[in-house]
């Protein structure tokens, strides 16, 4: 599967908006794109504000909720967590298999993680040895306020650690309030991190599809994030 990882610094950073806006940009761009968000919990695939949901209408593939969210978990938990309290455990070669099933059907994907890099999936299986196994450069998705230095800083050196390609940063949901901090942080991480930031993103005060569509299209170096990728035309 030719993907692209989206993780993030935590959850809530806006793994999905960046996730779909990139989506509905492919789509523009005429790049056969398809969407994977594994792993869900705390609200049905088939709830019109999951990710899952509104991944598959941004980027309007024709796979099912089911191919692009095979594993749901009732509990707004860590899926390892919220699946032990359900007798759920899942298995990283289920995930490889479905994951093999789904990838003919488009040529580039997006693939969304649960919160951050290493959240615990299942039993000794974290986000971090999925995408090892699913061999994919990562997108992080990070706050831009005060405490994202360490956040961001610690989530690179990990995934480096372990040999994890980085494609790029996006600092997302800047809001236009004067801060010292939200002003500063873009230089430092890339500095710190040695990582291209790929994106800064406002907060917007409506999302649409449009918006979030927009959004990804004026404040992502989308040539720079394919290059990154290793899929620049
Ligand atoms: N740039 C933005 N402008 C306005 N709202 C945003 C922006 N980015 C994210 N949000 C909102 O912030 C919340 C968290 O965003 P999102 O669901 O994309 O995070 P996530 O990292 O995918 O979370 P999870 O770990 O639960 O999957 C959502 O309500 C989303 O609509
Ligand atoms: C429920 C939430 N929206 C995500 N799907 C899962 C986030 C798990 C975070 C675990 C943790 O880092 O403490
Ligand atoms: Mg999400």
């Amino acid at each position: 599967m030719n993907g692209i990882f989206v993780t993030g610094t935590d959850t809530g950073v806006g793994k999905t908006i960046i996730s779909c806006g990139l989506a509905a940009v492919f789509k523009e761009k005429k790049m056969d794109t398809g969407v994977f968000k594994p792993f869900l919990s705390g609200i049905s695939r088939y709830d019109p504000e999951s990710d899952t949901y509104l991944m598959k209408q941004m980027s309007q593939t024709p796979l099912s909720i089911e191919d692009i969210t095979p594993f749901e978990f009732k509990e707004p938990l860590a899926p390892y967590v919220a699946g032990k309290l359900e007798g759920k455990e899942v298995r990283i070669e289920e995930v490889l298999c479905h994951c093999e099933r789904i990838s003919k059907r488009h040529e580039y994907f997006i693939v969304e993680g649960a919160g951050g890099i290493s959240v615990p999936l299942a039993e000794s299986l974290l986000v971090s040895d999925l995408i090892k196994a699913l061999q994919m450069p990562i997108l992080i998705v990070a706050r831009p306020d005060l405490g994202t230095i360490n956040h961001t800083f610690l989530t690179v050196q990990y995934a480096t650690s372990i040999g994890l390609k980085i494609a790029g940063i996006v600092i997302n949901g800047m809001s236009d309030r004067l801060d010292l901090a939200v002003e500063t942080n873009p230089r430092i991480i890339e500095e710190l991190c040695g990582v291209p930031i790929v994106g800064i993103t406002p907060k917007l005060e409506e999302l649409t599809k449009e918006s979030v569509q927009k959004m990804v299209s004026d404040n992502l170096d989308i040539t720079l994030l394919m290059d990154q990728w290793g899929v620049g035309k």
